[in-house]
Order: C-alpha cells, then sequence, then structure tokens
C-alpha cells in the first residue's frame, strides 16, 4: 500500500474545509502505487482522490503537471484536473507534504490487459500526444537517460544483494544503450513516461481515465510507447512476452503517429533504456523504502527479464536464471 504520509480525520477535514466539496464521510488508503500517498475520500457531495506528493515528486513541478492536465481535459482526454479549493488555489500543503484534491475517475485499473483494451491504450497515447502539440511548456525528463548513470552509482555494490551479479549486468546494460542512444534525431514532445495499466482506468475496452502524471516530462515521443509496451506487453514477473499486446499497442498508437523508419530502429534501444530506466528505480526502493511505509515494493528482476527481451544478448550466462 502506498501510504507513506498519514493524515489523521481532523487534518483531513479541516483540508476539505477549504473546499466546496462537502464533510468529509471516509478516507482510505489506495492499496495500489509506489510513489505517492494515495487516499480514497468520499463526502458528503462526492469521491475524490487526495495525493500527497513523495520522494520523486518536487513541488516546483506540480504547476507544470497541472498546466498539463488541464490542457488535456481542454482536449476532451479522461484525465483528473486538481480541484481548486474556495480561493482557487489546487495546489496546497497537507502533513507537511503538497497535496492535491483531485476528481475521481471511474473504471477499473487492469491487471491482464486484452488486445482489445491494448489497442485502446496506444490509440489513447496517440491522442495523448496530438494533444500536445500545442502545449507550449518544457519539463527536463528526471528520470531520463542522463539521470540512469548516477542512479546506478548511488545503488553501487548494493545492486548485488538484489541478485548476485546485478551490479556489473546493469553496468554493461547502460553503456549498451548509451551508445546506441537516439540523441537529438528523433521527434520530442511532452510525454506521459509511466502509463503503465495501472494509470489507464477502463471500461470495458474503452478508456475512460488518464492519470499519474507525475513524470510527465519532454522527451523523445515514442519513448513514451517504449515505456508503454514495456509495461503492458509482459505478465508482471516480467517472463512471458505477450506480442499480441503488444501488436495491438503499436496498431492503436500509429492511427494517429505512424512510426518512421529511424523510430521502429531506435525502438529497441529505447526500449532496453525504458528497462533500465525501471529496474534502476525499483532497486534503489527495494534498497531504500522505509521500514514503516505502507508500500509493496515493485520487483526490479521483473525488468530485467524485459530487457532481456529487448536487448538479448546483453545478459550474461550468470544472469541468465534471472530473466
Ligand atoms: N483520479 C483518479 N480516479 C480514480 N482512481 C484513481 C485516481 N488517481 C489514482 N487512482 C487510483 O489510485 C491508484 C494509485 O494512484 P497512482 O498510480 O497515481 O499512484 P502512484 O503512487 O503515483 O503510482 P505509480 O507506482 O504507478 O507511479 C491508481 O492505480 C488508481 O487505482
Ligand atoms: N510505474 C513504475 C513506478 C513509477 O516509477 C513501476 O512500476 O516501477
Amino acid at each position: 500500500m502506498a501510504v507513506y504520509t498519514h493524515v489523521s480525520a481532523e487534518a483531513l477535514s479541516r483540508f476539505l474545509s477549504r473546499y466546496n466539496v462537502g464533510d468529509l464521510v471516509s478516507a482510505k488508503g489506495i492499496a495500489e502505487g509506489v510513489e505517492n500517498s494515495n487516499y480514497l475520500v468520499d463526502t458528503t457531495r462526492g469521491r475524490f482522490i487526495l495525493t500527497l506528493y513523495e520522494k520523486r515528486v518536487a513541488a516546483d513541478d506540480l504547476p507544470f503537471f497541472m498546466a498539463l492536465l488541464d490542457h488535456l481535459a481542454t482536449k476532451g482526454l479522461p484525465v483528473p484536473p486538481a480541484i481548486p479549493d474556495s480561493e482557487g488555489q489546487s495546489i496546497q500543503q497537507l502533513e507537511g507534504r503538497p497535496a492535491c484534491l483531485i476528481r475521481f475517475l471511474p473504471g477499473v485499473s487492469l491487471s491482464h490487459p486484452t488486445p482489445s483494451q491494448a489497442l485502446a491504450a496506444g490509440d489513447a497515447l496517440g491522442q495523448m500526444h496530438h494533444a500536445f502539440a500545442d502545449f507550449t511548456l518544457t519539463r527536463p525528463n528526471t528520470m531520463g537517460i542522463d539521470t540512469w548513470r548516477p542512479l546506478f552509482d548511488r545503488c553501487g555494490r548494493s545492486l548485488d544483494q538484489i541478485a548476485p551479479g546485478l551490479h556489473d549486468t546493469l553496468d554493461r546494460a547502460l553503456d549498451h544503450v548509451v551508445e546506441r542512444w537516439p540523441y537529438d534525431t528523433l521527434d520530442t514532445c511532452a510525454i506521459h513516461a509511466d502509463l503503465f495499466p495501472d494509470n489507464v482506468l477502463m471500461r470495458g475496452d474503452q478508456v475512460s481515465g488518464l492519470i499519474d502524471f507525475y513524470f510527465a516530462c519532454t522527451d523523445i515521443r515514442v519513448l513514451d510507447l517504449a515505456v508503454t509496451h514495456s509495461a503492458w506487453s509482459f505478465d508482471a514477473t516480467g517472463t512471458h512476452h505477450d506480442a499480441a499486446i503488444g501488436h495491438a499497442l503499436f496498431a492503436g498508437y500509429e492511427r494517429h503517429f505512424p512510426l518512421s523508419t529511424a523510430e521502429r530502429d531506435a525502438f529497441p534501444t529505447l526500449a532496453a533504456g525504458a528497462c533500465l530506466r525501471f529496474a534502476l528505480s525499483r532497486a534503489w526502493d527495494w534498497l531504500n523504502t522505509p521500514a514503516d511505509a505502507l508500500v509493496t515494493r515493485k520487483d526490479p528482476l521483473a525488468y530485467l527479464r524485459r530487457l532481456a527481451h529487448y536487448a538479448p544478448d546483453l545478459l550474461p550466462d550468470t544472469m541468465k536464471h534471472h530473466a
């Protein structure tokens, strides 16, 4: 359960009194997620999400995320804007953390998407990139390629506590990806950068919500498809690749943006980079999650196994049994 910051009923009632949303009825910590603290809040007027921003979300970036959500909402995408209080402020402080009250969107996040649902997700990703064509704000990717080596160095030899040999394997993989990265050659735009199945709410085969934009940034457009592909087209352990899901994601996305030859050629490198990003952030969390946090850590090796799919020659025999 991702609840790093505990909010008392009294503090929450005081917080809600700034808004025109009725009185607190109940609040529950939300089980999913690893980044922020999320509560499902019911009031006498409806249902809301309360998010307290933790570790990787900088308060200074919140205006960018809120502008981006407003932009997408104006274009008709199903994203949840933050609700302004009675003085028009949507970014607040609660229990010492930046916090927002967010519109609750209907739908369920999927554990096992079908190809039809992956087609709809790929289509929604393409619509989102179209909507960003006239979004003028920019934000560097704080989990982008330039950050992976420093994060790897901070994890250091402790990586081998997760799996023997992991340090050297990730070291080689970083060199491999950095050497091949398509710097400055492919189209860039605002990207979601974390469009996992749990960040797409669905009703049947329809996308009813796109959430969790707190890694959104400006980077290579097709990197977003690579992140999504690496998250959607494997089982949770990263062991089994489901090609039908991957094809459906591409088909949905290419309704909007057919990939150029250069983008197709770069795709395995972008996807291997996506695997490194999540292997490293998960490894860091694995080694550093506070003992009292109510959070289920995510397995870094599930991304090592995906890496083996996109860059099969990269893993030495000693790591193969993890892949
Ligand atoms: N606006 C919303 N409407 C409905 N449910 C939501 C909304 N925002 C969040 N949720 C629910 O809360 C869960 C956790 O939210 P979120 O993915 O933003 O957390 P996180 O810690 O940032 O997660 P992650 O590990 O994916 O980065 C979601 O999987 C979803 O079930
Ligand atoms: N979606 C990410 C968490 C965000 O860093 C993961 O599953 O590792």
